[in-house]
C-alpha cells in the first residue's frame, strides 16, 4: 500500500504539489495522468525518495519513507521510466540481474528468473540476454527496462512514462504484457503518463493531475460519465470519451450471450473497439464471440453504437 498524506513540495517559489492526499491499494494498478508539468513524476519520486516532501508524509506499508533505510526502501521498489538508463557497459542478462544480485540471490535463481523475464517481455531473439544495450532497438531496451524493474518480484513498482517514444503496436504489445504479469504477481504498480488512452487502458483507477493537485481520482467509466468539471470532461476527450470508453470496455460484458451469427469471431476478453475494427475490416454488423473456444454469442454493432448514448 502506498499512502501520500497531505504532501506538500516545492522548489523555490513553485509549489509543485499542493496538499495531496491518495491511497493506493495493494495490487493495484494506479495511472497518475495530466499534462507535462502538472507534478505527476514528482509525486511518483517522493516514493522512492528521489524527491523529499517539505511537508506531509509518504508511507509504504504504513511506514514513513522518510524513515526507511533509503537503499533498502529503494531496493524493495521497482523503478521504470521513460530514459531506461541500462548500464551501457552490462549485457541484458546483467542488467535485469541488478537488484537479484544486490540482494544476494543464488546465481541458479538468478539465471532463472532472467531466462523468465526475457521470455516474459518477448524478449527470445537468439542470443538475447549476452547482447549490449546499444544493439537492442528502443523498443527492445525498454523491455529490458521493465524486465529490470520487475526482477526481484518488488511489491511495489513505480513506472514513469516507460513506454514513452515507442511505436503505438509496440506500445500496445508491452501495456498487454504489463498487465498480465501485474495481475499475475499481483503487484502495486503505480505508472505516470500523459497520455489518456494509456490510462485508461491500464488503470484499475485513474488520478487525473492539475497543477499539483488531483482533480478527480477513480475507475476509468467513472472520469469517463462522472467528471468531476469541465477541466476534467475536456481532459478526458469531450465527444472522443465515447471512442475511449470502446476502448475500456470489453465483448464479454457487451455480448448477446447464445445468440450466433456469421464471421470471423472475436474472443469475449477483446475490448469493444477491437470488435469495432474487426467489424469494418469484415463488413459485417454482428460478429460471432468465443470463449476459451468456445461460441457463445454475438456482438452486435448497435449495441456500440447506442451505449451511452
Ligand atoms: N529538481 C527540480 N528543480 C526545480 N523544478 C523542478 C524540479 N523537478 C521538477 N520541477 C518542476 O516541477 C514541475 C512539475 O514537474 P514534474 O516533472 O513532476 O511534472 P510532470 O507532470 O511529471 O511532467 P512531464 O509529463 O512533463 O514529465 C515542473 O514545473 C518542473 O519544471
Amino acid at each position: 500500500m502506498i499512502e501520500f498524506d497531505h504532501v506538500h513540495k516545492r522548489f523555490g517559489e513553485h509549489v509543485v504539489i499542493d496538499d495531496l492526499s491518495l491511497r493506493i491499494e495493494d495490487g493495484e494498478f494506479f495511472v497518475l495522468v495530466g499534462p507535462s508539468g502538472s507534478g505527476k513524476s514528482t509525486l511518483l519520486r517522493t516514493v522512492n525518495r528521489l524527491v523529499h516532501v517539505d511537508a506531509g508524509c509518504v508511507r509504504v506499508d504504513g511506514e514513513d519513507v522518510a524513515m526507511r533505510d533509503v537503499e533498502a526502501l529503494r531496493r524493495g521498489i521497482g523503478y521504470a521510466i521513460q530514459s531506461v538508463g541500462l548500464f551501457p557497459h552490462r549485457t541484458v542478462a546483467e542488467n535485469i540481474a541488478t537488484v537479484p544480485r544486490l540482494l544476494r540471490w543464488s546465481e541458479a535463481d538468478i539465471r532463472a528468473r532472467v531466462d523468465e523475464l526475457i521470455e516474459l517481455l518477448r524478449l527470445d531473439e537468439p542470443g538475447m540476454a549476452g547482447r549490449y544495450p546499444h544493439t537492442l532497438s528502443g523498443g527492445q531496451q525498454q523491455r529490458v527496462g521493465v524486465a529490470r524493474a520487475l526482477a526481484a518480484r518488488p511489491r511495489i513498482v513505480l513506472m514513469d512514462e516507460p513506454f514513452g517514444a515507442l511505436d503505438p503496436l509496440t506500445r500496445e504489445s508491452l501495456q498487454g504484457s504489463l498487465k498480465a504479469i501485474q495481475r499475475d504477481m499481483g503487484t502495486t504498480i503505480l505508472f505516470v503518463t500523459h497520455d489518456m488512452d494509456e490510462a485508461f487502458g491500464l488503470g484499475d483507477r485513474v488520478g487525473l493531475m492539475l497543477d499539483g493537485g488531483l482533480v478527480q481520482v477513480g475507475k476509468p467509466l467513472e472520469l469517463i460519465h462522472n467528471p468531476a468539471d469541465e477541466r476534467v470532461r475536456e481532459f478526458v476527450g469531450g465527444t472522443r470519451a465515447r471512442l475511449r470508453e470502446l476502448a475500456v470496455r470489453t465483448v464479454g460484458e457487451n455480448m448477446r450471450r447464445g445468440e450466433s451469427a456469421e464471421g470471423e469471431p472475436v474472443e469475449a476478453s477483446a475490448t469493444l473497439q477491437e470488435a469495432l475494427g474487426a467489424m469494418l475490416a469484415q463488413g459485417r454488423d454482428r460478429l460471432p464471440v468465443r470463449e476459451h473456444g468456445v461460441a457463445v454469442g454475438a456482438i452486435v454493432l448497435i449495441d456500440l453504437v447506442a451505449r451511452g448514448a
